[in-house]
């Protein structure tokens, strides 16, 4: 019987992005189902995801896997036939965790989220904290193609969703990323141009607009 593929999602959340790029490497079918956050959270998402709350969950044959990083894990370990996230050398797959778990601890999203929901001090020091994490990763690629080495790997697919919402960061936030960072910017220019990523990624330019919306919401000028 074939596996039943479920990713219940919100189309601009880069967790969920993350899931979508995982599968789409390893050439899955999948059923994807909008949850819309701006609403009420569906009986489905609470079911599956008792404890967060939160998507993404992604659903194989009925068991849900909540967790970005792990659903990643979790589809690169069944489906292992093809395009491997992680290296098989257990020191080399322990750095890949480190540089993902680091990528969430570091909290991105958080930080990012006060570049275009602030303003003065708070917005600087966001802008400060946002270029010390990304250059730390300027620092780890090193002169790799990719964090994954000359493949799309597991670091790369936990991070290269965030630059979906760097249009957002850069016009509320009023900086430049590329000019302070240039190499992690052609880092996710090589990235984009891969098929599973550009397949399962929004333009900037409609997150950017979900970024305007929200800000509305929520009363900011
Ligand atoms: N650590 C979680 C983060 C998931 C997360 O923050 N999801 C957001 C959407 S981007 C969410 O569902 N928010 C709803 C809420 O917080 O109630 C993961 O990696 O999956």
């Amino acid at each position: 019987m074939a596996d039943e593929v479920i990713l219940l999602d919100f189309w601009p959340s880069p967790f969920g992005m993350r899931i979508r790029i995982a599968l789409a490497e390893k050439g899955i079918k999948y059923e994807y189902k909008e949850e819309d956050l701006l609403s009420n959270k569906s009986p489905l998402l609470l079911e599956m995801n008792p404890v967060h709350k939160k998507v993404p969950v992604l659903i194989h044959n009925g068991k849900p896997i909540a967790e970005s990083l792990i659903a990643v894990q979790y589809i690169d370990e069944v489906w292992n036939d093809k395009s491997p996230l992680l290296p098989s050398d257990p020191y080399q797959r322990s750095q890949a965790r480190f540089w993902a778990d680091f990528v969430d601890k570091k909290k991105i999203y958080e930080v990012a989220k006060n570049l275009w929901t602030k303003k003065g001090e708070e917005q600087e020091a966001a802008k400060k904290e946002f270029i010390e994490i990304i250059k730390l990763l300027e620092q780890e690629l090193g002169d790799k193609t990719y964090f994954g080495g000359d493949k799309l790997g597991f670091v790369d697919v936990a991070l290269i969703p965030f630059y979906t919402w760097f249009k957002g960061y850069e016009i509320f936030g009023n900086f430049n990323v590329e000019k302070e960072c240039p190499k992690f910017i052609a880092w996710a220019k090589r990235c984009i141009k891969i098929e599973s990523v550009s397949k399962s990624l929004p333009d900037q330019d409609k997150v950017y607009d979900f970024v305007v919306q929200i800000r509305k919401k929520m009363g900011i000028e």
